[in-house]
């Protein structure tokens, strides 16, 4: 399983840079390589899948299906390394599942762990311990799982040998790790659950059981929302697939051409699911001069290339509906926000205070670092744009967080002054060839160290 990369460590910075131009094809998307591990781990037969994300996140959860009964192989090919994952019962494992930076394998696991009825502990890297777990493990109560805590965080222990049953649940917020792990936890359990979501979120979850053989059942519900049907017991067979590319990680190669004088990039093979395309309708809005070409379905989902070119950009009011959409791209598009003429708001973002950082004060100490007015509330954020003249040449505390990484190495090509982050390993987590592909672009990047 053994995956060789470039792997940065310790401080970064991002020097202002020439027109970045190019084509380059974005790694694998996150959410879909978690699931496709997991997936064929609980099916019958070998799932193939290729274009898998070889990320930090991801491998965890290989390493996770591994220690559950599960056989996960990589074999090298000259197209790109292939997958195998054989299911097997799974097996309570002999150690604490460790899931270091990863959220969605962190609780998409313990959803699944709880529904096969086999006992399993869970931890994670300080940013992990310090996320909510109350959020998976309430459902899971509700369905009859026993669980330990520390105080509704990691260390959490589920214990195995329960039968869950069926529950309707109404999820307290647009999430699709609850809904994953609720529906993941629903495979196992006894009768027909339904989860409703007050706003759809990203459903590569109900895609992919569907695409793994099972029934499942999904209805618009008179508010916009949705409801979600799955009968519990039934048996997943194998599958082959193809990972498309990842938006969330496209979006810091678009930005990046957008704040770069001179630039046009593709990004090739990205995945535009409507669920996760809310930054692409957004850079729109601001005057982003970008086109989704040569759109396709690949492996059940819809993927195009995205072509972007350097815009004059004007700030927006972002729809707080659209946050589920986008919701990893707000750090991305609070720094493109900085390049735009007037303020750009961002209500109903709340949830950014939860993720690997407190995304808001993160974003907001790094803008204010490199010379740029911000404002926010619990849940709001708002960045007043330089119009193409961010001054730079500050310092970012990333908070063990990638995205945070990734947004202020982007700002640095395009500010006044050089911008500098205090450590660049957390962006292998998600984008491990992020400084690869940003240097085959065309981008300056000074990177201290290699772990
Ligand atoms: O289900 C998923 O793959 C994800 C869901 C989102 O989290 P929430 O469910 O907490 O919104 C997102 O932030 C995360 O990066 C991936
Ligand atoms: C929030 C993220 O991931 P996770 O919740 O899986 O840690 C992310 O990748 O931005």
């Amino acid at each position: 399983m053994k995956v060789d990369r470039e792997k940065p460590a310790g401080p970064a910075s991002a020097r202002p840079s020439a027109a970045l131009k190019g084509a380059v094809a974005a790694p694998g998307d996150k959410s879909i390589s978690h699931r496709a591990l997991m997936f064929g781990a609980l099916a019958e037969g070998e799932t193939i899948v290729r274009g898998l994300l070889e990320g930090d996140d991801v491998l965890r959860t290989a390493a996770a299906m591994r220690a559950l009964g599960a056989e996960v192989e990589r074999d090298a090919a000259p197209d790109g390394p292939r997958w195998r994952v054989a299911g097997a019962p799974w097996r309570a494992p002999a150690r604490p599942l460790y899931f270091g930076n990863a959220g969605t394998g962190c609780r998409l696991v313990m959803g699944a762990v709880a529904g096969q009825g086999v006992a399993a502990a869970f931890d994670g890297d300080a940013s992990l311990r310090s996320r909510p777990m109350d959020r998976i493990l309430a459902p899971l109560a509700l369905m009859g799982a026993t669980a330990t805590s520390r105080d509704g965080r990691l260390p959490v222990e589920i214990e195995g040998g329960r039968k869950l049953r069926a529950i309707d649940y109404a999820l307290p917020k647009a999430s699709a790790q609850i809904k994953s792990a609720v529906l993941l936890a629903a495979l196992g359990a006894q009768g027909e659950t339904a989860v409703r979501e007050p706003e759809p979120c990203r459903d590569h979850t109900e895609r992919m059981l569907a695409a793994f053989g099972a029934q499942i059942a999904v209805e618009a519900d008179e508010t916009g929302g949705r409801i979600i049907r799955l009968a519990g017991g039934q048996q997943l067979r194998a599958a082959t697939m193809h990972v498309p590319g990842d938006p969330s990680s496209a979006a810091f190669l678009v930005a990046a051409a957008l704040v770069t004088p001179g630039s046009e990039v593709v990004v090739r093979e990205v995945l535009v699911n409507p669920l996760r395309t809310g930054f692409y309708e957004t850079l729109r809005e601001m005057g982003a001069d970008i086109s989704f070409e040569n759109e396709r379905m690949a492996a059940g989902e819809p993927v195009a290339d995205i072509r972007a070119r350097h815009s004059m950009l004007s700030g927006v009011e972002v729809p707080a509906r659209r946050a589920p959409s986008m919701i990893d791209e707000y750090p991305i598009l609070a720094v493109v926000a900085a390049f735009a003429a007037g303020e750009t708001r961002m209500p109903g973002v709340g949830e950014l205070r939860v993720k690997e950082s407190d995304r808001i004060a993160a974003v907001e100490a790094g803008l204010a670092a490199n010379g740029v007015e911000t404002a926010s509330g619990p849940d709001w954020l708002r960045v007043r744009g330089r119009d193409g003249a961010v001054p730079g040449g500050g310092r970012v505390e990333t908070r063990h967080d990638h995205r945070i990484a990734m947004s202020f190495l982007v700002m640095g090509l395009a500010a006044r002054a050089a911008v500098e982050i205090d450590d660049a390993a957390m962006i292998a987590t998600s984008f491990p060839n992020f400084f690869a592909l940003m240097r085959s672009l065309g981008a300056a990047f000074d990177v201290a160290a290699t772990a």
